[in-house]
């Protein structure tokens, strides 16, 4: 018997920023980056299933994934993404003897440096959270996104910034510093049939391990370079000149077939492209949807002549205030 279940749609994410400080003694990399949500979505429901929970008792959580890129890579148990995140709300509550089905319409391909994983993990939160307990204070928001930020670096970003849709995230990636961002682009993905997984791009950055002083004094110099501020406020030619990936070189070092990529948009007088964090995803600004749709469109003729393969390709607006989006609420009081 099911009490009750919520939807929400997760936006993807691009980073118009990201600059790489160095790497620490735990392996993982310091960093700068301009996270912006868009409103290319998974849609993650969460339903309470009914039982006889025993008090002190674990229930589990399941994971069912559709849609058109519901991939062999996405779990279907405990380790999923979302099941993490709704485990980390359960935890927040005290209510780990609820058992939970979770299904994912996967629209945010993986692997590709949209964050999608890590949107499902903040969005099933979310909805554990409002199915169970909507009037919580601020410090279940805090304790989840603490939890979220152990569990991926990006995770945290999708939940603390909800309402804003952008943010500043530092440290690994887990300080989010929301921004609200209304910045007028339209946002063109396109993404090549790669699939890039983020330890081999970090891992291909070839640093040497820094100490805490020596990562703070990298930082200084060039954390501050450009104000979100002036980055979301700028039409598309200027915000282009702006935009910064530390990982693209990695990136294409670990995965050669990107560079074929970055001498296609090269080519066809699309260089302003940039690759979406750890790849495979490249974006590009355009002040009109319309540019957007016909710079795709070339980008898929010369692909074609290339022999090129894309997985996804679509124009996109930033999500704003609807990150995380509530579609359906509980149907019980
Ligand atoms: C690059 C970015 C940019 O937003 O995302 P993607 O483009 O992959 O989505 C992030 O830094 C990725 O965040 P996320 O995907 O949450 O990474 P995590 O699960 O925390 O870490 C996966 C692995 O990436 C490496 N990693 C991640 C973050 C970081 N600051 N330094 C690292 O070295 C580590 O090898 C780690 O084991
Ligand atoms: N709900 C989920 N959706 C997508 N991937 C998931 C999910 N849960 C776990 N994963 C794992 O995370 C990996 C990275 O996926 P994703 O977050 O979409 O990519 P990226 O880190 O490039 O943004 C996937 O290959 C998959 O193994």
């Amino acid at each position: 018997m099911t009490e009750g279940r919520i939807s929400v749609a997760a936006g993807a994410k691009v980073n118009p920023r990201l600059v790489i400080h160095g790497r620490r003694a735990d392996g993982f990399h310091e960093l700068t980056t301009l996270m912006l949500g868009l409103d290319l979505v998974d849609e993650v429901t969460v339903e309470l299933v009914a039982g006889t929970p025993r008090a002190g008792e674990r229930a589990p959580i399941t994971v069912t994934s559709r849609g058109p890129f519901a991939s062999p890579d996405i779990s279907t148990d405990e380790t999923n993404l979302a099941a993490r995140g709704a485990r980390a709300a359960l935890q927040a509550l005290g209510r780990e003897d609820v058992a939970l089905l979770i299904e994912l319409e996967k629209r945010i391909p993986s692997r590709a440096g949209l964050g999608g994983g890590s949107a499902d993990a903040a969005a099933a939160a979310l909805a554990t959270l409002q199915l169970l307990q909507p009037d919580r204070g601020v410090a279940v928001d805090a304790a989840v996104t603490e939890s979220l930020g152990r569990i991926g670096a990006d995770c945290a970003f999708f939940f603390a910034a909800r309402h804003h849709g952008a943010a500043l995230s530092s440290g690994r990636g887990e300080a989010v510093e929301p921004i609200a961002a209304d910045p007028p682009w339209h946002v063109a993905l396109l993404t090549p049939a790669i699939d890039c997984a983020t330890p081999a791009v970090y891992g291909a950055l070839g640093l040497e391990p820094k100490s805490a002083a020596e990562l703070r004094a990298a930082a200084e110099p060039r954390g501050a370079e450009v104000r979100p501020a002036d980055l979301f406020s700028a039409t598309a030619s200027p915000a282009r000149a702006l935009l910064l990936n530390d990982l693209e070189a990695a990136a294409i070092r670990a995965f050669p077939a990107l560079g074929e990529w970055r001498a296609l948009f090269e080519g066809v007088g699309h260089g302003h492209f940039l690759l979406a964090g750890s790849g495979s995803s490249f974006f590009g600004l355009f002040d009109e949807a319309v540019e957007a749709a016909s710079a795709l469109e070339a980008l898929r003729g010369a692909a074609a002549e290339r022999s090129l393969a894309f997985r996804h390709a679509s124009v996109h607006r930033p999500a704003g205030e609807h990150l995380l989006r509530v579609l359906h609420s509980p149907d019980r009081p």
